[in-house]
């Protein structure tokens, strides 16, 4: 059997505790003082009452009693006034490595490249914990500097145990080291437990998210779901809890045993005491040394033991953040890294085929493309036929499985991911709607419009949103949510209004038109949410935009890409047909059947039973 590798361990310690000397180097300095200190006074408090009760059984002079007394005194004072100071210096490191933990974790994240990390269920235990391990260096520190004041009293009480009787310093001894090894053993079964309901309590939280999410309601309010889903988070909650129960009953047996263990110790070695003294072997004074230095050292094996438990699970914990905080590259990065260049020859995908990972099917299956600079390519097809993958592979949210993306000839894995998005306009299909302010809303396409309200006021006049946003209550301050509601009354206009769907389209489109200039724009299904006259305006002044840029339209309404200069369709990840509108409909293909379907009006087809639908 080898043995475990600590130094994983060791190196995680010593980064939690450099990040808290980093964070708060004051608080931590004086942190150490007081706990140095406070190691020293149980021990000075039970050689000056050993000392007061001898000085007082032998008669000696009042004034060496007061003196006694007044040492006493003082250092009860302070052992009273000390733990306030502590406290305080431990929040203050709270609040200083919290912060400094939280902003190199999400650093870290910012520097992920693609997207596909937050969709890995392991990875996303591994962050969720991360998240809560960010104040881990802060309890770390407190794990050290209490094994550090718990071994300082040990010393000092097993020197005074010592100097009365070895035997029973032993004993006293001897009662911590199953404690140590047990409460260690704990530690690491607490950790693992907590990651092994990871995913349960990641379920549970999912539940409750639908029960109180707002988006979620409608359908959960008319399906009557409610109970369902409140069923189905119980049932993760009581698997986690039996979980944690099962692991609570193991400790509590266990801390019981290990203080029958010390009662018992402590009993015989009293009562051993006691008899000494009546037959004048040791003194009153030495009784009570003995009482307190049993106290004492159990008290302080008992923190030791705390310190290197609770330290070991704090270490499980923050080997989570140093995970994600270390994380390399979630794609590869290149060394012959090119700046990006403005578009002039084209974009193409070279035989690309792709699947999310090795377990998915192949979503692309040899795709060849080429998107010449300057013109618009539309992407059609059935629902799940790639068209939006190819959107992702662009952005370079992933990299292709087999083939290449290519920006003007140069693999976009040589280029800089940074430089190639500030490229990009886009108009996603899952767009957000962001719980901002309109103006913030818009601006976020570009921050270097933030607070340049006349930018922001032309993106949304193209997006034909402006009129919708100026006539808001606080015109464009208003907040487009009722998140931030200020509890001052529907009507305050701070509680902020709900956008319509198409409304949010609009001011998507206006993001996006912030970045006009950019070399190419994306327009992934930019009219989907829009009746149908404010579909036929989109698309007019998206087609006033379009013209002479590069761009990239998906849709399903065949009757807006028409115009593209080419139109390519997408079936089961490969390309079925290409070529313009008039081309595609003289081959009488599947574009052509499409379209003439669309052109017809579901009207006529209604009474042809689709396929699959029930008779
Ligand atoms: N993140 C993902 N992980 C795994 N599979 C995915 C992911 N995103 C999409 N897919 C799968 O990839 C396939 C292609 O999806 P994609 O969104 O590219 O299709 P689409 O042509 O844009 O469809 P639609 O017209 O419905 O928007 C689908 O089978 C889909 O289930």
């Amino acid at each position: 059997m080898t043995a475990p590798d600590h130094r994983p361990l060791a190196a995680g310690m010593v980064r939690a505790i450099a990040l808290a000397c980093r964070s708060a180097p004051s608080a931590m300095a004086c942190y150490l003082a007081l706990t140095l200190l406070t190691a020293a006074f149980p021990v000075a408090i039970a050689w000056l009452t050993k000392l007061t009760l001898d000085t007082v059984v032998t008669a000696a002079s009042v004034s060496a009693v007061a003196g006694l007394v007044a040492g006493l005194a003082a250092a009860g004072l302070a052992n009273a006034a000390v733990p306030y100071a502590t406290q305080y210096l431990r929040g203050e490191i709270d609040r200083k490595v919290g912060l400094a933990a939280q902003d190199e974790l999400f650093t870290a994240l910012d520097r992920t490249v693609g997207v596909s990390r937050l969709e890995d269920p392991a990875y996303l235990d591994r962050l969720r914990l991360a998240q809560q391990s960010a104040s881990s260096p802060g309890r770390m520190v407190d794990c050290v500097l209490g094994f550090v004041r718990g071994l300082l009293t040990l010393a000092g009480f097993v020197g005074s145990l010592l100097v009365i009787n070895a035997m029973i310093t032993v004993i006293v001894l001897a009662a911590g080291v199953p404690a140590l090894t047990m409460s260690v053993r704990l530690s690491r079964l607490r950790a693992a437990m907590l990651l092994s309901i990871s995913p349960t309590e990641r379920r549970e939280f999912f539940y409750a998210d639908l029960l109180t999410s707002v988006n979620a309601a409608r359908e959960v309010r008319l399906f009557g779901l409610g109970g369902f889903l409140r069923g189905r988070m119980l049932a993760d909650r009581v698997a986690a809890n039996d979980a944690r129960r099962r692991l609570d009953r193991r400790e509590q047996s266990v801390q019981a045993a290990l203080a029958t263990l010390s009662a018992a110790v402590s009993g015989a070695g009293l009562a051993w005491t006691v008899f000494a003294a009546v037959q004048g072997q040791l003194t009153v004074g030495d009784v009570s040394m003995f009482v307190a230095a049993v106290m004492g050292v159990q008290g302080a094996v008992d923190s030791v033991v705390d310190a290197i438990a609770g330290g070991h699970q704090q270490l499980m914990m923050f080997g989570h953040y140093a995970a994600v905080v270390d994380d390399g590259p979630d794609l590869p990065t290149s060394a012959r890294r090119r700046a990006g260049t403005p578009l002039r020859h084209g974009i193409e995908l070279r035989d690309v085929w792709f699947r999310y990972s090795d377990g998915h099917p192949w979503v692309l299956r040899g795709v060849n493309l080429f998107l010449p600079a300057g013109t618009t390519l539309a992407l059609v097809g059935h629902n799940g036929s790639g068209k939006s993958t190819i959107v992702k592979l662009i952005c370079r949210f992933y990299d292709p499985t087999k083939g290449a993306v290519l920006w003007d000839g140069v693999d976009i894995r040589d280029m800089d991911p940074a430089d190639l998005r500030e490229r990009i306009g886009a108009v996603f299909q899952d767009f957000m709607a962001y719980d901002f302010s309109a103006a913030d809303n818009v601006a976020l396409g570009d921050l270097t419009a933030l607070g340049d309200r006349d930018r922001i006021e032309r993106a949304a006049a193209t997006a034909g949103v402006h009129e919708t946003l100026r006539g808001l209550p606080l015109g464009y301050d208003t907040l487009l949510t009722r998140l931030f509601f200020s509890g001052s009354g529907d009507d305050d206009a701070q509680t902020g209004v709900v956008l319509s769907g198409g409304q949010w389209q609009r001011v998507a489109l206006a993001r996006a038109f912030l970045r006009r200039s950019r070399d190419l724009m994306i327009l992934d299904e930019p009219s989907a949410g829009l009746d149908a006259e404010a579909e036929h305006d989109i698309h007019t002044r998206l087609r006033m935009i379009r013209s002479g840029r590069t761009s990239l339209l998906i849709s399903h309404r065949l009757g807006a890409v028409r115009d593209a200069d080419l139109i390519v369709m997408l079936d089961g990840g490969a390309v079925l047909e290409r070529g313009t509108h008039d081309e595609l409909i003289a081959a009488g293909g599947t574009y052509a059947r499409m379209f003439r379907l669309q052109a017809q009006g579901y009207g006529e087809t209604a009474a042809r039973r689709p396929e699959g639908f029930p008779r």
